[in-house]
């Protein structure tokens, strides 16, 4: 069911206060780092390999005891509660893992149902193969690929699989760890629409984890960046440029960055086409058709330099 869309968009989801995170002494991950993520807000999080965005995603889902700091989910305070308050948060979001991270035994449908199993006991037999059908198709994927096993599955369905099993529980909330990842241009973009297309319709707010220009551009509301072991800046692309932070200006306006945002560029006026169509009309001259082969070049061409598949 859809949440409700009324509620204040500035309403704080996540509140991340003052962590720190160390594996031994040597090794400190956050120190200080603050982090607040908006209701209904697709936030991405950004950072140089090993800068800890997987660990704070652990940190804020419970699975990473911070050695300090405060966090809060849905103003609730996650760290320290008692196995019953914690599941009763935890209900609340869904998370799709690095690599998805499917339960190779278990077909689709199974591994849909896991969180329903794990957070709601016994249920009939009816309303889990109901509720995981209808999550199969909500993520795009034929309807005949619940009684399938991941290893029957390309890249792409096995992260459609994942993101099924995250939404199992209708979650408010959604944790996604390099959804993109491994996938071709096409079938990333096809991803990021769908995650954009679910938060929009089903409210969701929306903590992604990316090495992907082409996500960020295409879908983040704002880019949250990690370095210096806390979040050295947040805010909008635009409000990102404005910063003079050296890394922040290499990964937005080095070769990469820029593909990125010229992709973008043209997808924006595809759409102000799309919305004149006289104009469009006038104008078809096969233009259209190169860009949306540029558009696929561009990001191959990030994904290549980025080896992020
Ligand atoms: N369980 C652990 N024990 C020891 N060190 C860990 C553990 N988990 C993470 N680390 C270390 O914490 C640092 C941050 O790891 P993390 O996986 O959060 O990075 P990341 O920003 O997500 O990197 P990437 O972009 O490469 O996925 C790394 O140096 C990693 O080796």
């Amino acid at each position: 069911m859809p949440h409700d869309r009324n509620q204040r968009r500035d309403d704080v989801i996540i509140d991340v206060k003052g962590l720190r995170n160390s594996f031994g002494e040597s090794s400190v991950v956050h120190d200080n780092l603050d982090l607040q993520v908006r209701r209904g807000e697709i936030l991405g999080v950004v950072g140089g390999s090993g800068t800890g965005k997987s660990v704070l995603m652990r940190s804020i889902i419970g699975l990473q005891t911070p050695d300090k700091g405060e966090i809060t989910v849905f103003g609730e305070p996650t760290i320290g509660r008692d196995e019953t308050e914690a599941t009763n948060i935890r209900k609340r979001w869904g998370v799709l893992f690095q690599g998805g991270a499917l339960f190779s035994t278990l077909t689709v449908a199974e591994n849909v149902q896991v969180p329903l199993r794990e957070f709601y006991g016994t249920l009939p037999r009816s309303l889990l193969d109901e509720i995981a059908s209808y999550k199969v198709v909500m993520t795009g994927l034929p309807a005949d690929a619940g009684p399938k096993y991941p290893a029957e599955l390309s890249g792409g369905m096995k992260k459609r699989a994942g993101l099924a099993r995250a939404l199992a529980l209708d979650p408010e909330l959604l944790f996604l760890d390099e959804p993109t990842a491994g996938l071709d241009p096409i079938g990333a973009s096809a991803f990021d629409e769908l995650i954009r297309s679910l938060s929009r319709t089903l409210g969701l707010t929306v903590f992604l984890i990316t090495h992907d220009l082409d996500t960020l551009y295409a879908i983040c509301d704002r880019v949250a960046v990690l370095a210096e072991k806390r979040v050295i800046a947040v805010g909008t692309i635009d409000e990102l440029l404005a910063t003079d932070h050296p890394w922040i200006q290499e990964y937005f306006k080095g070769p990469r960055g820029r593909a990125a945002a010229s992709t973008q560029e043209m997808h924006g006026a595809e759409v102000e086409a799309s919305r004149h169509p006289t104009e469009v009309e006038a104008n078809r001259t096969g233009e259209r058709s190169q860009g949306g082969q540029a558009d696929n070049n561009a990001r191959g061409a990030t994904h290549e330099a980025t080896g992020t598949g």
